[in-house]
């Protein structure tokens, strides 16, 4: 590292790429005096780029990032199409879970793959075996003539998942300038959160096509992945990635290429000397997971990474886009279609604040954005448990205690009021309401081929005749459900512009190239593996915490988080990925800062001075500690 900075300085033109020297890291912030020129310089070169960025980085970004569309639809198109595939195939519990997890576990095993793929094959080439293997899934899953083959499908489905997901943020990141990376590879979340928006459209309006609408619905994603598979196969291979290789002649043809009429001389060179820089500092043979576990700077980024993608999963993101339609019942929605197109309001209310996101990105900075995000997750989250604890304090009683001899040992004649019937997966609350209150109510077992009625009484009808209860099966009436709405709500105004795009956008960003399709498996691998694990627990651990105790767990989760984010997340807006190695070259969490988090939230006096370089921290992170 030393050599290359010196070697930099030496070089008049090459001082305008200069990384900054430990004593320009430490002195800047909003205390100093006058900027350093590193800072001057690196204004200049922004405002330089800023007026020239070719339209061709944009084009990449925005075909890169259909892998990020059909992530989002193809995790959020399944929910609606199981509701016909019940009815359809007539497919049990197992197979639904089989079905929802089966792709996102197969996306974990498939993310750590692809990291070996990219290292070998170029990004280029994983992102067309991504959509490839996403039109694949989506034919077989349109023409599946059983549950086996839509397992297949879905398979197939969760491979391109794993390999698009960390493929795609890589890919933007290294072919887009600094000034503009944050944003664009955070449009690839974007879209993410839009094809998420699209399914739960399409979910809707083929819900109404009560046979064999589900084929469209898991079979339309084929469309988006041929674009961007046609795309693909015009679009260039990252020059990095052919830096590395060797491939130098056809790597400076594609940087000046994509950088459009830039002099690429200056990048091309920082690139080529911090690959051979690379080489020699990581040292060492083995592979690459081992060099990274056993160089300092690859392996603090690497718990950076995978921590803040677990974070992300652990602050319980898809708990809630999954029940949101649960949510919403609780809230007074009875009416089960209404549910579904509210669920497009949740997921658009997602869409938005990510919108927001890649507004904030190059404004605020990453570290910022993330931290913001999270605090107002966790408080989000209070909000949704306090919301639940009010329901379940308030719950209404179980006036009629039925029998039924065909059932008699069921577990639901045991519960006295709606909460605990409602946390019994095998039960349901049937009831009737006038405008003030809730009578006739009882626990009755639900219907073993569908959770939409009561297995006998008054919910066992589908058509609803005037008489006949209100079935409520996963949710309580509840006067408090507005809190529940507020947290729901604020929850995804805090979570969706930073801890939904930031974990993928720092990962495409904080190692170095050696060990970039490495890192990015690993903690896309570790984002899934959550993913799932949440997603699957949520209802088990529903029954012994209650709603309120899991959604207070994960605000307690998420606090954990704040704290791993402020004491090791340092900011990379604005700087050459080649520089960002620097960040991690010393010692993560150091007690220094949690020291002067302490100063801050106490105000102490003697402590303002630590504090103004606190608020400076993006200059001052990781020097002398
Ligand atoms: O960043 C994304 C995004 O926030 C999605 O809404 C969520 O479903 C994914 O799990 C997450 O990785």
């Amino acid at each position: 590292m030393g050599e290359r900075r010196k070697r930099e300085s030496d070089d008049g033109e090459r001082s305008l790429i200069k990384a900054p020297s430990s004593a320009s890291l430490s002195s800047a912030g909003p205390s100093a005096a006058s900027p350093a020129p590193a800072d001057l310089e690196r204004a200049a070169r922004k405002q330089f780029q800023q007026d020239v960025t070719p339209g061709f980085v944009y084009v990449l970004a925005v075909f890169s990032a259909i892998g990020g569309f059909l992530f989002g639809y193809d995790t959020g198109v399944v929910s609606g199409a199981m509701l016909l595939l019940k009815r359809d195939m007539n497919i049990t519990a197992l197979w639904q879970e089989l079905l929802v997890s089966g792709t996102v576990a197969a996306a974990a095993v498939s993310a750590l793959l692809g990291g070996y793929l990219n290292g070998l094959f170029g990004r280029r080439v994983c992102i067309l075996t991504a959509s490839f293997t996403f039109a694949i899934g989506g034919i077989v899953l349109g023409s599946a003539p059983n549950k086996e083959a839509l397992l297949v499908g879905r398979l197939i489905v969760g491979l391109g998942l794993g390999i698009a997901s960390m493929t795609v943020p890589v890919y933007i990141a290294e072919t887009s300038p600094p000034h503009l990376r944050g944003r664009l590879v955070t449009i690839n979340t974007l879209f993410i959160t839009a094809g998420q928006l699209i399914a739960s459209l399409i979910d809707g309006a083929f819900s109404y096509m009560q046979h064999e609408g589900w084929r469209y619905m898991l079979s339309l994603s084929v469309v988006p992945a041929l674009l961007q598979f046609l795309g693909f196969l015009f679009l260039p291979e990252s020059p990095r990635w052919l830096i590395q290789k060797g491939l130098t002649q056809k790597a400076r043809r594609i940087l000046s290429q994509i950088r459009g009429n830039q002099n690429i001389d200056e990048e091309y060179d920082t690139i080529k000397s911090s690959i051979e820089e690379e080489e020699k500092d990581c040292g060492g043979g083995g592979p690459v997971i081992w060099r990274m576990l056993t160089y300092p700077p690859a392996r603090r980024a690497l718990i950076v990474g995978c921590g803040l993608q677990m974070f992300q999963q652990l602050s319980g993101i898809n708990t809630v886009m999954y029940y949101s339609a649960t949510i919403l019942q609780m809230s007074g929605v009875q009416d089960d279609k209404l549910a579904i197109w509210l669920v497009t309001v949740t997921a658009f209310t997602n869409f938005l604040f990510t919108l927001l996101g890649v507004w904030l990105v190059e404004r605020v900075g990453r570290r910022r954005l993330t931290l913001g995000s999270i605090f107002g997750t966790v408080l989000s989250l209070c909000i949704l448990s306090v919301g639940f604890l009010l329901s379940a304090q308030h719950s209404p009683p179980v006036t009629l205690h039925l029998t039924d001899p065909t059932t008699p040992n069921s577990s639901c004649t045991t519960h006295l009021s709606c909460e605990p019937c409602m946390l019994d997966p095998s039960c349901g609350y049937c009831y009737q309401e006038n405008s003030t209150a809730v009578f006739d109510s009882s626990c009755v077992p639900v219907n073993p081929a569908s959770t939409e009625r009561a297995a006998w009484g008054k919910c066992s009808n589908s058509t609803h005749l005037p008489d006949s209860g209100i079935w409520a099966y996963n949710f309580c009436p509840t006067s408090y459900s507005w809190v529940v709405l507020l947290g729901l709500v604020l929850y995804l105004a805090c979570f969706a512009p930073g801890m939904g795009p930031m974990p993928w956008t720092v990962n495409s960003e904080i190692y170095p190239l050696w060990a970039r399709s490495t890192g990015n498996a690993c903690s896309a691998g570790v984002n899934w593996t959550f993913n799932v694990l949440v997603s699957l627990t949520f209802l088990h651990m529903a029954q012994y915490l209650t709603y309120y105790g899991v959604f207070f767990l994960y605000s307690s989760l998420a606090l954990t988080g704040f704290f791993f984010i402020y004491g090791c997340l340092p900011e990379t807006k604005g700087r050459r990925l080649e520089e960002i190695e620097s960040l991690f070259e010393n010692r993560l969490c150091s007690l220094r800062r949690w020291h002067m988090l302490f100063c801050v939230s106490c105000a102490a006096p003697m402590c303002y001075k630590d504090e103004q370089s606190f608020y400076g921290f993006g200059t001052t992170w990781g020097v002398n500690e």
